[in-house]
């Protein structure tokens, strides 16, 4: 008896020993391979463990095995990222993997397809969003007409002596903004019918991504027996307002309403500035007809991609610069110099009024990127070689995070986990008594920085984003103090989703400012 509990004993020893090593070394476990570490795991662990694993193998590129997702690499070479996004593009796709979880909510958007479908998206979110007009129209009619949005709650707060969630306020300043973007339709009235099932909806598609058994919980689980009735309200609710859209946009080329213009803003060509500008850019390069269910799922997609994203980097900024006094102080000095009536090249120019504020942002996203973890898979029948050599074998991933490669010292350098500002002009760390006389703003390649991916399918909103940024940061510092109401000790978490909230909100509680 005694011989065969010994016997049992030093087995499971044994077994304990190697999977204790394989943890360690960061390798698959026997039959589950790395499913654990993504099925059982936060977020934010998550994260930390594909940083932990990355530094183990000194910025190689890794191998993973997660049954239900796929098997491949984990990399961070920014060489093999310029091959998966750029040059050997493709060969790479989202593939089964994000398009098997995403359709049902995203449908024929520009987040998904490939193909013809995503050329005219891409076309017409490029004409919509690029022009200097276009981009100065969002920056001086569409976000100071909804900086009420933005506003108002710290000054309820304030007055009612209340704590105020930040992150929460961006989301709502965002979803308006955006709204009006997409779909040109007041999203401070209209949005109840359209949030809540939205935001259900987007819960259960992100939880696709870590929970393998996705299609059995959502049929045992209310959240997920709501969800096709959550996806049809959504959907019907886009297809109205594109309708509607569509129709005046008829009745105008037929004459018989007028068009309207934007405060006489003119575009590139002379031309009037029109609402709908999306719309009109989608119908113009895909075509009109009867058929408003792709109109509006992709608007949906512009939407999304836009509205938690833009929300988020904001909630992170503000969490930073609250951590940091010294450089809100440096914010508000600088804004209080910089002029009253910003232009919209003015607010994001990084040697411009507010080259500060716009590298607190660039730090912002480096350490706190709106999407933490990307995956492409290997769309091909052959296996392809990246640029350290990783052969990528066919139907395999390719994951790369962000947040991984913002805190990598290969990247940014040893003090890559410091919130600094200044490495954004590494002229000036040396001489820091006149920063304005020679700045050389860090350049990094996209590659190196993927905070709004790169090559052909990188971020059409990249310009709004950063203009929505430094619009609300300066909006906010200039008018508030803000103190945090969680210890400043303690780093915050980024809470479970596609994008990268900051779990449980941001509280503070906010003064109006004091002027000396
Ligand atoms: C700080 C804010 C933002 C960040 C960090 C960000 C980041 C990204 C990233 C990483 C992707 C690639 C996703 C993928 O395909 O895997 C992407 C794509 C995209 N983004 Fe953004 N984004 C931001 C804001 C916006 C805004 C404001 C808009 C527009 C209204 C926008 C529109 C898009 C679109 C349309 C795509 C898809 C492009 C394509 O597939 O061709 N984004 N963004």
């Amino acid at each position: 008896m005694e011989s065969w509990l010994f016997y049992y004993g030093g087995v499971c020893l044994v077994i304990l020993l190697i999977l204790r090593r394989k943890i360690r070394n960061y390798q698959g476990l026997p039959l589950v391979g790395h499913l654990p570490f993504f099925a059982l795991q936060s977020r934010q662990q998550l994260l930390e463990w594909i940083y932990r694993g990355t530094e183990y193998h000194e910025g190689r590129s890794w191998r993973i095995d997660v049954p239900f997702i796929g098997k491949g690499w984990i990399i961070e070479n920014p060489a093999c990222l310029k091959d998966v996004l750029s040059s050997k593009h493709d060969s790479f796709g989202k593939g089964e993997l994000a398009s098997t979880r995403m359709k049902d909510l995203f449908g024929e958007g520009i987040i998904l397809v490939e193909g013809h479908k995503w050329k005219a998206q891409r076309l017409a979110g490029q004409h919509a969003f690029s022009s200097n007009a276009n981009l100065q129209s969002f920056g001086e009619r569409i976000l100071p007409k909804h900086l009420n949005t933005l506003l108002a709650p710290f000054e309820r707060s304030i007055e009612r002596d209340e704590e105020l969630d930040v992150q929460a306020v961006a989301y709502d300043y965002a979803m308006v903004v955006f709204g009006e973007l997409a779909y040109d339709s007041d999203f401070a009235r209209t949005s109840a019918a359209f949030t809540a099932p939205f935001e259900r909806a987007s819960t259960v598609t992100q939880d696709r991504f870590t929970n393998p058994l996705y299609r059995l919980t959502e049929r045992l689980l209310p959240s997920g027996r709501r969800f096709q009735r959550d996806v049809a309200e959504v959907k019907a609710f886009g297809e109205r307002l594109v309708k509607s859209m569509t129709e005046r946009i008829k009745a105008e080329e037929e004459g018989k309403v007028d068009v309207p213009g934007v405060g006489g803003s003119k575009d590139l060509d002379g031309s009037t500035i029109r609402q709908g500008l999306l719309l009109r850019e989608l119908v113009k390069e895909h075509g009109q007809g009867d058929d408003y269910s792709f109109l509006a799922d992709a608007c949906l997609n512009f939407l999304t991609a836009g509205k938690d994203t833009t929300a988020q980097a904001l909630a992170w900024t503000l969490y930073e610069i609250l951590r940091n006094p010294a450089i809100y102080a440096e914010l508000q000095a600088e804004i209080d110099k910089a002029p009253t009536e910003l232009s919209v090249s003015n607010l994001t120019a990084v040697e411009g009024p507010l080259q500060y504020a716009n590298a607190v942002i660039s730090e912002s996203l480096r350490l706190h990127p709106p999407v933490p973890l990307e995956i492409h898979e290997n769309i091909t029948s052959a296996p392809i070689v990246l640029a350290d050599g990783t052969l990528v074998g066919p139907a395999e991933i390719v994951l790369w995070s962000p947040w991984a490669m913002g805190r990598s010292t290969r990247i940014w350098g040893q003090d890559a986990g410091d919130f600094k500002p200044s490495r954004w002009f590494p002229e000036v760390q040396s001489r820091k008594s006149d920063r304005s006389s020679t700045i050389h703003p860090l350049k990094k390649s996209a590659f190196e920085f993927p905070v709004f991916h790169a090559g052909p399918r990188s971020c059409l909103g990249k310009n709004l984003a950063r203009i929505e940024l430094a619009y609300a940061l300066v909006q906010l510092v200039k008018r508030y103090d803000m103190v945090p109401t969680w210890p400043l000790n303690q780093e915050r978490s980024v809470g479970t989703a596609l994008t990268a909230p900051i779990l449980g909100g941001l509280g503070v509680r906010a003064r109006h400012r004091q002027k000396i």
